[in-house]
């Protein structure tokens, strides 16, 4: 198993896109992360990671797929294993970021497509290398880990991995339908498997709907921001490694690591580990 001879040619191939950071989708997220009512106004900073409401996926209908994503073979490859997920992602904060008001860019590089055996049978992983600049110059440097696998007869879970014993913090997140459908909204995500019900269970076959990755990956990261203010985000890396349904009681779970930085864990009402992350704060 490796880079995948067949999509050998697509590695290497960039898109660039430009936006701009306006202030709507940024109250919307705050309001539906129920978190404080704000009216962001130009010049403030989005939080980390809060550059995924931009440069959204605005494929017209006639180019949408059946799972409600752009068609393969556009800027990514026609892979064909149908079921889609978002894998994990690595990122570095390298500069002032992004800001209300902002135009912005980002240069996408497809940087691998890897096939690989996993216990859910033959998967390939696409790997998507981001710059995302201001005009102050490059903010965030991202790699992005999108997964396909073949739609299965019925949902084996991963063997679960247990949570922490001793978190310094674990919190509840509560998630419903209402909560997903917003993030798909704000995102522009039209990957079925968060709000058609009917969609996500027979035909990929999940017992319920799906809690995207990178609302995980962001919960958490807010998580680590209020109980460990050490500073700011220097980095952070995350990985589904358990699919989280919107019927699962949730925890965000997080523990000090010797170097300072945090381990962070979404965790289900098995106890089971559903996105691990780790962040990096800068020295104070
Ligand atoms: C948005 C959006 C979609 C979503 O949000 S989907 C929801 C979020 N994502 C998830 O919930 C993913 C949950 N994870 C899983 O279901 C499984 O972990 C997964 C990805 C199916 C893999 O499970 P396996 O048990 O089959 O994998 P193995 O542990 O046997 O590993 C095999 C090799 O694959 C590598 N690998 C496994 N998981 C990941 C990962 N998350 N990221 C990167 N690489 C991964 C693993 O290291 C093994 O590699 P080797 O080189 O060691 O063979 C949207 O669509 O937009």
């Amino acid at each position: 198993m490796g880079t995948d001879s067949t999509f050998a040619d697509w590695i290497g191939r960039t898109q660039t896109l430009t936006d701009r950071v306006t202030a709507v989708p940024v109250k919307t997220l705050f309001a539906t992360l129920d978190d404080a009512v704000v009216a962001p106004r130009d010049g403030d900073p989005l939080p980390p990671l809060w550059h995924w409401l931009f440069f959204l996926p605005d494929a017209p209908m006639s180019q949408v797929g059946p799972d409600g994503h752009p068609k393969r073979g556009g800027f990514l490859p026609p892979v064909p294993l149908e079921r889609r997920m978002w894998a994990g992602g690595r990122l570095r904060f390298v500069g002032d970021p992004p800001r209300v008001g902002d135009d912005i860019t980002r240069v996408t590089e497809i940087r691998d497509v890897t096939e690989k055996a996993g216990k859910a049978g033959s998967m390939v992983f696409v790997t998507l290398h981001h710059t995302i600049a201001t005009p102050r110059g490059p903010a965030v440097e991202e790699e992005q880990d999108i997964v396909y696998i073949a739609m299965p007869d019925r949902f084996v879970p991963p063997p679960g991995q247990a949570a922490p014993s001793d978190p310094a913090w674990s919190d509840p997140l509560d998630v419903d339908p209402v909560l997903l459908f917003r993030y798909s909204a704000l995102t522009f995500n039209g990957h079925r498997i968060h709000y058609d019900r009917p969609y996500a269970m027979e035909v990929e076959k999940y017992p319920g709907l799906v809690v995207h990755g990178p609302l995980q990956a962001m919960v958490l990261l807010g998580s680590a921001r209020r109980h460990a203010p050490s500073g700011e985000v220097a980095a952070y890396s995350f990985r589904g490694v358990h699919p989280l349904f919107d019927f699962d009681t949730v925890s965000m779970q997080g523990v000090v690591r010797d170097d300072g930085g945090h381990d962070l864990a979404t965790v289900n009402g098995d106890g089971h580990v559903c996105m691990k992350a780790t962040v990096q704060w800068t020295a104070t």
